[in-house]
């Protein structure tokens, strides 16, 4: 049996502010005190894993022990069918995260330039399917951990549509949707997106 989660403070384990601003959301309703791992100063630590699971507990780990109390942490990425599941655990690689800082100027561009340069690789009349996944890692400072994943399944789009949301958001159009991840408000990413299917099972699970 996992243990309950009591109300409290709960590390973000993470440094990207797109994911931060989302899982603050979901925790919302849930009588948690969300504080971000960059607002404690607590390192980041390198993403040695070769799974979303590994990578999500090393993070969430790394926040737990190092703050003394329950870290979340989220590993997630992209998997385009066409190239049989990449880049998966490596989309942050891909895209070279600094690219997405400035995400609504000039490096916004390149992150998408990037995605473009993968479509022309596919070709015209490859399959655009992929799907966002998302392992979830809750962790209590005793090294206690558990895991939780979601997927969302939809089709790759250029050019990119939307200014909302953060990184691959306007290239990703879920599965029987007209509008972009990048085109929807907050709430309506979050009807649907892969880390709000994960965190759905995380409340199953833990609350
Ligand atoms: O909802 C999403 N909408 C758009 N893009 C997304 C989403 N979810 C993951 N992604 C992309 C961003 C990044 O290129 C990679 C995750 O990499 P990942 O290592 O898990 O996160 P990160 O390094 O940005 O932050 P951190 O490790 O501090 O949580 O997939
Ligand atoms: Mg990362």
């Amino acid at each position: 049996m996992t243990r309950t989660l009591p109300p409290g403070r709960l590390v973000i384990a993470s440094h990207n502010e797109g994911k931060v601003r989302e899982i603050t959301a979901l925790l919302g309703p849930h009588g948690m005190e969300p504080v971000s791992a960059g607002s404690l100063g607590l390192p980041e630590p390198e993403e040695t894993g070769t799974t979303f699971a590994e990578n999500a507990r090393i993070k969430a780990l790394a926040s737990a022990t190092a703050s003394g109390l329950p870290a979340l942490a989220d590993d997630s990425g992209l998997e385009v069918a066409a190239l049989g599941g990449r880049p998966g655990v490596y989309t942050a690689d891909w895209a070279e995260r600094q690219w997405f800082e400035g995400e609504k100027g000039r490096d916004w561009y390149m992150a998408m330039g990037k995605v473009e340069g993968l479509l022309c690789e596919i070709g015209p009349d490859a399959d655009r399917s992929a799907a966002f996944v998302c392992t979830l890692c809750l962790a209590w400072p005793d090294g206690e951990t558990a895991l939780f994943e979601g997927r969302a399944e939809g089709l790759l789009v250029w050019p990119p549509r939307g200014r909302q949301g953060f990184g691959y958001d306007p290239v990703f159009q879920p599965a029987g949707q007209s509008l972009t991840f990048g085109e929807m408000a907050p709430e309506a990413k979050k009807a649907m997106s892969h880390r709000t299917r994960a965190f759905e099972r995380l409340v199953a699970g833990l609350f």
